[in-house]
């Protein structure tokens, strides 16, 4: 005998259509995921296993969303049981189902919630399911080495954020790290130690970001990072910070530590009309370019 529908489930899952057991679902199993269908942290998945779930842009978040039109504690998403209910927490701009404004909501058959310019929906899957779109989303989007953004991954959310630069005529920095002497640091120390100070990097780079910053590692041993209305002064000191972080870091593999330095090459700009990301990039490569002419281990701004 085949077992009838949840329709309470059905009231807010999309994904559950006709009977659970005929498509190899066992409804018992199924567990709450929030899904993020659009924005930086697209494919994103985040398990929604306690009863509340703070979303805000920071890490500090229960469910931290990459978006920097999203406030720190910005709603409150509660799940009892099959029944889920979203709560705007007095957020700046507001929280959004089927792009209605809300206060406080049921959520219901094929709901779009919309938070900043994220739009995120809740699912029900197999824990293995969604562990295997896990596995895929990190395949596609993440450096399998650094942890950190894969270029193909950055070129796309680096676009939507020049898109969004463009629209309001707002600030872009794009940053260029490359180590120094890294064929040096492989031949002297091995490969696997070369590695062990990419893995470094990445994290001092990602420490010294806010969450709605991108990073993501570029080629080799080049990171690039995008960062959203900061200053031209304020780019350059945190490129001064992020120099000085790497040259004190004592890089260890084994028994051996290994020197290394950072040269950065940036640009600031205000976006409008004629110019494209490729044109601040450029301007970015250009001024790393210079930045290893003149030395190494230090900052160049583009121009
Ligand atoms: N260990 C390791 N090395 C890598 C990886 N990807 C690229 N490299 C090495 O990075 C080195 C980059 O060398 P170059 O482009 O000559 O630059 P460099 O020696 O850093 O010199 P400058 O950039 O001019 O300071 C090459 O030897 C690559 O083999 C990686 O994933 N792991």
């Amino acid at each position: 005998m085949t077992t009838p529908p949840d329709s309470t489930l059905n009231a807010f899952s999309n994904t559950l259509t006709g009977n659970a057991t005929q498509t190899g679902r066992d409804s018992a199993n199924l567990q709450p995921y929030l899904v993020v269908l659009s924005g930086r942290d697209q494919g994103k998945q985040f398990p929604l296993a306690a009863n509340r779930h703070i979303l805000g842009r920071e890490l500090s978040a229960d469910i931290p969303i990459a978006d920097p039109k999203i406030s720190r504690r910005h709603c409150l998403l509660a799940i009892n049981g099959r029944q889920a209910h979203l709560e705007d927490l007095n957020s700046t701009n507001g929280t959004f189902v089927n792009d209605r404004r809300i206060s406080r909501h049921p959520l219901q058959l094929l709901d779009r919630i919309r938070i900043g310019d994220t739009y995120l929906k809740v699912d029900y899957k197999l824990p293995s399911e969604a562990v295997s779109e896990q596995a895929l989303y990190e395949a596609a989007n993440i450096d399998s080495m650094t942890k950190v953004l894969n270029r193909n991954a950055f070129i796309s959310r680096a676009q939507q954020e020049f898109s969004y630069c463009k629209r309001n005529r707002s600030r872009l920095t794009v940053m260029m790290c490359d180590a120094d002497h890294f064929k040096l640091t492989n031949d002297n120390y091995g490969h696997l130690a070369g590695d062990q100070v990419l893995r470094d990097l990445a994290k001092i780079l990602q420490a010294e970001m806010r969450h709605e910053d991108l990073l993501a590692r570029y080629g080799g041993e080049e990171f690039i990072i995008l960062l959203r209305e900061i200053s031209a002064e304020a780019a350059v000191a945190l490129a001064e910070r992020i120099r000085l972080t790497v040259l004190k870091h004592t890089f260890r593999y084994q028994n051996l530590t290994i020197p290394s330095t950072l040269s950065i090459g940036l640009c600031t700009r205000r976006v409008d009309a004629p110019m494209t990301l490729d044109d601040i990039v450029r301007t970015a490569d250009d001024a790393l370019y210079r930045a290893k002419k003149n030395g190494r281990n230090r900052v160049e701004i583009g121009n």
